[in-house]
């Protein structure tokens, strides 16, 4: 922890993109038991905290109308479990910059619970080991730990069980934005409904996916990518095959549908062709907007 803190104090956390998503069973808390890949993405919110007289939240950027400024935002709900869990006064400002789609299957919420989480943590100069920052951020949703540790990392559980993984170099990804979000929950309920009227593939093991992304080779990573949640966003979101569809024409390597969904993430070449990607897809009208990016890049970061 830095022994100086300056307010306010901003924390930056990443988008991921699930390369792997591998969707088992209901267990008996109503989660599914999970198999993926996570990788952390250059698109990111900044949270910036503010030492106050009550607990306050501002929004701006990407999505603000769909991003709660009351207690249930998640980086209000992170400062209250922790303040709550150190014995501390929970009052401050939270502003926060989004850059990541809302609703969009990259996380955005878990990205700044995440940063509220470090920022706080910081800000009280709270000595405490990351596995118990862990904990309370597994308390707050599933993607969290992840969203603190970024980089590329196995999940397992409902997603927060973390190991990291090996990657070389930089992946290059072209993001389509949805005009429309899509609830998680519905989502993994619709993949539910499909299993139980027929038997949707299910990926397999990771194992290969694990080794491409070691390689640093984007070709060999293409082919591998996979998502069990992919059906279920499509069979809600039906205009997204056709966003697929463009991407692959426009030149990307693969394209699938980023966690929950709505977001398309297309893999490309170089960071060159994800440009040229997102100019084509921009040019078809068939998403809202397009951003580039890459990966992988660490979790939630203190911003000097
Ligand atoms: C699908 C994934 C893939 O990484 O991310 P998104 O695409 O939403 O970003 C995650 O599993 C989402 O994680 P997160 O958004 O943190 O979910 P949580 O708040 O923990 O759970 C929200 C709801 O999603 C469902 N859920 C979530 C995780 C899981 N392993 N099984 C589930 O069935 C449950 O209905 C749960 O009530
Ligand atoms: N800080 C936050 N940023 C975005 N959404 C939030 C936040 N806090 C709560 N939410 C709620 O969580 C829902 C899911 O948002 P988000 O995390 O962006 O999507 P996803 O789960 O698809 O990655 C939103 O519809 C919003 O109502």
């Amino acid at each position: 922890m830095l022994s100086v803190v300056p307010t306010p104090l901003t924390v930056r956390a990443p988008a991921k993109v699930n390369l792997h998503l591998g969707v088992g069973d209901v267990r008996p808390d109503g989660f599914h038991e999970l198999v993926t890949v996570f990788q952390a993405l250059s698109l990111h919110d900044d949270v910036t905290l503010t030492p106050a007289d009550a607990l306050t939240l501002h929004v701006t950027g990407e999505g603000v109308r769909d991003v709660p400024t009351d207690p249930t935002n998640l980086a209000a709900r992170a400062v209250v479990a922790l303040a709550e869990r150190y014995g501390r006064d929970p009052n401050m400002r939270i502003d926060i910059a989004k850059g990541i789609p809302v609703a969009g299957g990259m996380a955005g919420g878990s990205a700044d619970a995440a940063a509220a989480l470090l920022g706080a943590a910081t800000l009280w100069g709270l000595d405490i080991e990351r596995d118990e920052l862990d904990e309370v951020a597994a308390s707050l949703g599933s993607d969290v730990p992840f969203s603190l540790h970024g980089h590329t990392a196995l999940g397992t559980g409902r997603g927060e069980r973390l190991i990291p993984a090996l990657a070389r170099g930089e992946f290059h990804w072209t993001l389509a934005l949805a005009r429309e979000g899509l609830s998680t929950p519905a989502v993994y309920r619709e993949l539910d409904r499909l299993r139980e009227a027929g038997d949707p593939p299910r990926a397999g093991s990771p194992d290969d996916l694990l080794a491409a992304v070691a390689s640093g080779d984007p070709h060999r990573l293409a082919p591998l990518l996979v998502n069990d949640l992919q059906a279920a966003a499509l069979s809600l979101q039906p205009g997204l095959r056709r966003t697929l569809r463009a991407g692959m024409e426009a030149g990307a390597l693969a394209g699938i549908v980023s966690g929950s969904g709505p977001t398309c993430a297309f893999l490309c070449a170089s960071a060159d062709d994800a440009v040229d990607v997102g100019t084509e897809l921009a040019g078809a009208g068939v998403c809202r907007t397009v951003r580039v990016a890459s990966g992988p890049v660490p979790g939630a970061t203190v911003v000097p």
